[in-house]
């Protein structure tokens, strides 16, 4: 029965952002993708308890300042989310975690919402060569590249990057990174998230990019993801849209999708 029903209808989706640059490339995803029905673009201004009833999940990608109040203005009206923008800490997530139990007690088919910092299948699988390698490694550094309309930095990827690397290395029980710098201009060894140092370039020509440097004495490993077009976050956002109507709750991060 349920093979027949997802075989004979299409997944409505609403865009929320759709003006923006992952908007617009969402919004042509989707659109041309012959399971899902582009039923609503809404962008700043619009009233998101409008889409009650015209979209069953929405897609959010705006900006840091807004997306946490989407998400909940959009479980309010009954959508499940799929998130790509960044900004989200652990307090927020904790927001949405339990604004999911409160809409989903009783409902046996809940709500899910998936946020995930790149939907790139090459970050995703950096993230996680990354966190793979780190406990290995005396030295470990995040240098993310970027287009210069972002407003963010260091990039969600490069935080989450970072987060997991710090995380792999107190779990393996190494200490802090060496670096004997005792003099620096401010800034010069970048943002220091959880003890790892992450640096941001913004240039114009590129999209998204991250290096991760692992270093031991007399060899290193980099692990290197570039996206070159917005086309490369495509399949992940749709495969998440596909997801999340089957994953009641909060998912944080494609590789609960793939797995990994
Ligand atoms: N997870 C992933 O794979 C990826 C994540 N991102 C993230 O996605 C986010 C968006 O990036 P990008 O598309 O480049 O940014 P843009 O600035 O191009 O797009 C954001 C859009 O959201 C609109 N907006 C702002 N406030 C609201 C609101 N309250 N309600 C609805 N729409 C709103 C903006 O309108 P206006 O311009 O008028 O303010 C704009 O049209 C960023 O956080 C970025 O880091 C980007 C790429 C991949
Ligand atoms: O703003 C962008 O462009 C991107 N934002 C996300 C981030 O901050 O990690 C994902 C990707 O890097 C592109």
């Amino acid at each position: 029965m349920r093979l027949r029903f997802d075989a004979m209808t299409s997944l409505a989706v609403a865009v929320v952002g759709a003006a923006g640059r992952m908007g617009r490339t969402v919004c042509s995803a989707v659109d041309a993708a012959p399971d899902l029905d582009l039923t609503v673009r809404a962008d700043v201004g619009d009233d998101l308890a409008a889409l009650s009833g015209r979209a069953r999940v929405a897609v959010d990608f705006t900006v840091p300042a807004v997306t946490e109040a989407n998400v909940h203005a959009l479980l309010d009206a009954g959508l499940h989310v799929v998130v790509g923008t960044t900004g989200w800490t652990e307090e927020s997530l904790g927001r949405v975690r339990d604004h999911l139990e409160k809409v989903n007690a009783g409902r046996p088919d809940g709500l899910g919402v998936l946020i995930a910092p790149n939907f790139a299948l090459s970050a995703v699988l950096a993230m996680s060569f990354a966190r793979q390698a780190a406990r290995f490694f005396e030295s470990a550094e995040v240098v993310e590249l970027h287009h210069p309309d972002k407003v963010d930095a260091p990039s969600g990827t490069a935080l989450t990057t970072a987060r997991h690397i710090a995380e792999a290395r107190t779990r393996a029980g190494l200490g802090p990174v060496p670096d004997a710098t005792e003099k620096q201009l401010d800034g010069a060894r970048g943002a220091v998230v959880d003890g790892v140092h992450v640096h941001a370039v913004r240039l114009r020509g590129l999209v998204a990019h991250e290096e991760v440097l692992l270093g031991n004495p007399g060899e290193q490993l980099t692990i290197r993801t570039d996206s070159f077009d917005r086309s490369s976050f495509m399949p992940g956002v749709l495969l998440a849209v596909r997801e999340v109507v089957h994953r009641p709750g909060l998912t944080v991060g494609l590789e609960q999708v793939l797995d990994l």
